[in-house]
């Protein structure tokens, strides 16, 4: 059977209701997700299967709201990892119309996707309005850009959710998926832990390593007993990099597992033993930047 995987990013103003659109596609573990850890290296926001589909959703984070100096790249990563995706939804708000905000989404979304990605405009918070403003709006938006599709939803209370989840789901170019199917609940779990694990090596590291560092979540065990078991993998670039994360005698490493282990048992609420592998793949920048960025991992000839 033909199975089909793919990249969809929400964009939108802050506050047009991504957080709750995507729990509503994806469940609920997201929002913890993206109120736990705010990282610009973490993409994924979640994962969904629709039919034969899984529809990975990427994150856009701070898009429009380029205060500091710092946020301005951030702004352009963000655009990034809306223009690679494979599909795109602009969320819009239905009680505020075509605001400042929108238009200068809508002027820039021609120029951002090059590729020529479908996009879908999803009018959010209906239920905040009436049927006749609705028309009108839809015609205005789609008069400024041609989205490919409309769709009248309200991410709170789940009118219309299931249609524009069906519609990504045939959006999304056929392949092979990223994920294993038994792995997608667990996912955003297994990403909080990650990132928990790498904020601390960067702390520790941040001037010797720079950048080199990505952590994977290799498995995760719920035990009967209570605990959790979980070991993640410290990919290093160079092997001369090994040694640095270890630190003399594995001193290093193991202050790390101890900080992150304890804010990972912090944050399930339930003792973790967390076994950590420094391993080096040295080819892992040079994998396709989306990809590597993500945290996905490949095998051959899979991509
Ligand atoms: N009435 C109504 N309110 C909604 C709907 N969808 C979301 N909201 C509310 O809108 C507010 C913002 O929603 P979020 O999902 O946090 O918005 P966001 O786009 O993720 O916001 P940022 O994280 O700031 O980018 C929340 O108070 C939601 O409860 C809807 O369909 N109807």
């Amino acid at each position: 059977m033909t199975t089909r995987a793919g990249f969809v990013a929400l964009i939108g103003e802050p506050n047009a209701g991504k957080s709750t659109l995507l729990n509503r596609m994806v469940g609920a573990k997201v929002s913890i997700v993206t109120h736990k850890v705010q990282t610009t290296r973490t993409r994924i926001r979640g994962v969904c299967m629709e039919g034969q589909s899984q529809i990975v959703f990427v994150d856009t984070p701070g898009i429009f709201r380029p205060r500091r100096r710092l946020d301005r790249s951030m702004v352009k990563a963000a655009w990034g990892g809306a223009s690679d995706a494979d599909v795109i939804v602009l969320l819009i708000e239905a009680h505020r119309g075509l605001t400042e905000g929108v238009k200068l989404i809508l002027d820039r979304l021609a120029d951002e996707m090059p590729k020529g990605q479908p996009v879908a405009l999803a009018i959010n918070k209906i239920d905040r309005v009436k049927a006749e403003t609705l028309l009108a709006l839809a015609e205005e938006v789609n008069a400024a850009y041609p989205f490919k599709k409309t769709f009248m939803i309200s991410a709170e209370k789940g009118y219309g959710v299931a249609d524009l989840r069906e519609w990504l789901a045939g959006e999304v170019p056929e392949g092979h998926w990223f994920y294993p199917e038994d792995q997608i609940a667990d996912l955003p779990m297994r990403m909080i832990a990650a990132e928990m694990t790498r904020e601390k090596l960067t702390l520790r590291l941040h001037e010797e390593l720079p950048y080199q560092l990505t952590v994977e979540t290799e498995k995760w065990e719920d035990k009967p007993d209570g605990t959790t078991r979980i070991d993640q993998i410290v990919y290093v670039a160079r092997d001369g990099h090994k040694g640095i994360v270890l630190g003399n005698k594995g001193e290093t490493i193991k202050a790390i597992g101890q900080s992150a282990r304890a804010d990972i048992s912090e944050f399930l609420g339930r003792t973790v033993h967390l076994f950590l592998q420094v391993k080096v793949r040295p080819n892992w920048q040079d994998e396709p930047e989306r990809y590597s960025e993500m945290g996905l991992d490949f095998k051959d000839g899979d991509a």
